[in-house]
């Protein structure tokens, strides 16, 4: 029998297990799998290059046997290899992500088994470390894609998305800026970096590997990218080797920052890189969009708080309505410079840029309809119809036909349709005169149309929907009229929403000489006659008469004395009343005449020639008096 060389020689056994060994050895090492064997102690006993390349660090270092944890932290473990002493004799496969010494990761599936070694005591585990980077990133890509398409944006929207691209592309760094103003410097959204949200920062794209990018294009260096950019301190800091940067842009095309990874590493994989990356950026530009619009939108309507804050707070600032009226609608038509006139101009000012119901109070003649006319001109429905309805002058029986219309044969002389004033308004301004004077069911009508926005044809009976901003005016006292049943609560209440009270002309005094010289160029003009002003005497006469038709009697008075004045100086030729002809309570005519003498003798109670004295009264008398009646000089 020929015997083997094994057996030929003892010495020849071992040296063809060494062999066999330095065999398994060069294997191991070429394998694509990372071999690790660890001892008790958790020392590594053994290791191929391809787990210390796995784990980031140089081959060579493993020589000198370090303990593991001075390479991989404890938590980051296989369970068999934490618990060693419970070894298991179907190890499974653990899924974990590696955080290399540089920061970076890296997905593997470890199996960890016991292993004794043949002839010895001890026993230590083997650990096999499969790659699974690849899949791994793969499955958080299709993850990110389906999230950052399908999430709803919230406040951690940004931050959410860095995390996800740097664990999709499993890279050290992903971050996303916006613009300040310009392309030069920029302010981080997110900043993503080593597993952890950072501080936003504001930096100069100068000498930056993002200078290239923000607002103009996407860039790739795969590696080496410190060496192209050496004055970029981030780089250097962080130690990167490769840059991908997407620039941001809204809808429009005007920039709105960009989005970077970086890694320690090489990157590779550049045009389908590229692709995917640009499309991540439009959803997340587009989102950046969306807040800026929402923080404009907040800011402007805080300034327009603002400013509805500071123009009633400026309510009593000389001359602060004059330009700001003159912007809006023709200021002369409006004239007036008392600081209750003030107050009116701010009110249709501040009421005309809204679609809000407007009731207008006010003597008869005080210029409730200019107003109206006013605020209609102001407001966005100015190129649209204002239509007029005077509810004193219509008979009752029709009032309902003015308003809504008729269709034909509708009743007997209805010889075509008809559309009433709502119809007519439409898109415009309804200006409801003398509101006071509708019946009261005239009354109920109105409010059905105000409460249902729509109404139908007398006759009719298809529902018709306008839309149409209502003003009302009145010179009776609404309030008075509901507690005594003459005027519903209910409509008072919806046309009520912003009252605007036009105070009398004995009220504001200062504005009879500015009108009056309004009137007196106006009239001249169509007179063809030529004025150099109102003469003295007739100036005091009216800074002295109690106006009780307003504005409109001062203005026919001054026609009236147009016509017949020579010249060149106005004479006011018509006797003015020094007291009221429609005083209808005793209180009325005591308090008119009251404001009439204090006018003559410019607000004086007490002295000879105090108003006092010229009443016959005793100067406390007329105090209480002045008091009990809410008598108060014009702007005072
Ligand atoms: N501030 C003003 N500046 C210039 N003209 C004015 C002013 N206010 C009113 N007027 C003029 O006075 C006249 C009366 O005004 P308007 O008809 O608007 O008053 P009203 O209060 O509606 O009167 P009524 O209660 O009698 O209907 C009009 O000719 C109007 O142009």
């Amino acid at each position: 029998m020929r015997r083997t060389p094994d057996d030929a020689e003892p010495g020849h056994h071992t040296k063809r297990l060494e062999m066999e060994k330095s065999r398994l050895e060069a294997m191991i090492r070429k394998l694509g799998e990372g071999i690790v064997l660890v001892d008790e102690t958790h020392r590594i006993a053994f290791a191929n290059p391809r787990f210390a390349d796995m784990l980031g660090v140089p081959f060579e270092s493993l020589a000198n046997h370090p303990t593991l944890d001075t390479l991989l932290p404890r938590d980051q473990w296989p369970s068999a290899l934490r618990d060693v002493a419970q070894p298991s004799d179907d190890p499974q496969p653990e899924e974990r992500q590696l955080t290399r010494v540089d920061g970076s990761t890296f997905w593997v599936s470890i199996t960890a088994t016991a292993f004794r070694v043949p002839g010895q005591e001890s026993v230590g585990t083997l650990c096999m470390f499969t790659d699974v980077n690849g899949r791994k990133h793969r499955e958080e890509y299709l993850d990110l894609l389906i999230d950052i398409f399908n999430r709803s944006a919230g406040p951690e929207f940004f931050t959410d998305v860095t995390r996800k691209l740097a664990r999709a592309f499993g890279v050290s760094i992903s971050f996303i800026t916006e613009c300040l103003g310009d392309t030069r410097s920029v302010r981080t959204i997110a900043f993503w970096q080593n597993g952890a949200p950072q501080k936003n920062r504001v930096y100069d794209l100068k000498d930056t590997a993002c200078e290239a990018v923000v607002g103009r294009s996407p860039v790739y260096y795969g590696s080496l990218v410190q060496q192209l950019f050496p004055k970029d301190r981030e780089l250097e800091a962080a130690g990167i080797e490769s840059y991908v940067g997407v620039p941001l842009t809204d809808s429009r095309g005007t920039s709105l920052g960009h989005f970077a990874l970086m890694d320690t590493q090489p990157f590779p994989n550049r045009t389908a890189l590229l692709d995917t990356l640009e499309m991540i950026g439009t959803r997340i530009a587009s989102e950046i969009e969306r807040n800026q619009t929402e923080a404009q939108l907040r800011h402007q309507n805080e300034r327009l708080r603002e400013e509805i804050k500071a123009r009633q707070r400026a309510v009593s600032t000389a001359n602060y309505y004059r330009d700001e009226i003159t912007s809006s609608y023709d200021v002369h038509t409006m004239i007036g410079e008392s600081p209750a006139f003030r107050k009116v101009l701010d009110s249709i000012r501040l009421v005309s840029g809204t679609d809000v119901t407007v009731l207008v109070t006010g003597e008869t003649g005080t210029g409730k309809e200019l107003v109206a006319r006013a605020i209609h001109e102001a407001s966005p429905r100015a190129g649209k119809p204002l239509i007029k309805v005077n509810c004193a002058a219509l008979p009752q029986e029709l009032i309902e036909d003015e308003l809504f219309g008729h269709e034909k044969g509708a009743f007997t002389h209805a010889q075509g349709q008809r559309k009433g004033r709502f119809e007519l308004a439409d898109q415009g301004t309804l200006f409801l005169d003398e509101i006071g004077e509708l019946s009261l069911a005239a009354q109920a009508k109105l409010l059905r149309v105000l409460q249902e926005k729509e109404f139908e044809r007398v006759g009719g009976s298809k529902s018709i929907k306008v839309d149409v901003r209502l003003i009302a005016a009145t010179n009776r006292d609404l309030a008075a009229m509901v507690r005594e049943g003459g005027f519903r609560d209910d409509l008072f209440y919806r046309l009520e929403v912003f009252p605007l009270h036009i105070p009398p002309l004995r009220e504001r005094m200062e504005d009879i000489e500015p009108l009056a010289h309004f009137f007196l160029r106006r009239f001249a003009r169509s007179l063809g006659k030529e004025f150099t002003g109102i003469d003295e005497t007739s100036l005091h006469m009216l800074r002295n008469a109690s106006w009780p038709g307003n504005i409109r009697e001062l203005e026919n008075l001054v026609h009236r004395s147009a016509i017949l004045s020579p010249g060149p100086s106005l004479q006011i030729a018509v006797p003015i009343r020094e007291a009221p002809e429609k005083a209808s309570t005793l209180d009325a005519v005591v308090r008119n005449h009251i404001v009439s003498v204090l006018n003559r003798v410019d607000w004086q109670v007490e002295g000879s020639d105090g108003g006092a004295s010229i009443l016959g009264m005793n100067p406390s008398t007329l105090r209480s008096k002045i008091k009990k009646l809410g008598i108060s000089r014009p702007g005072h």
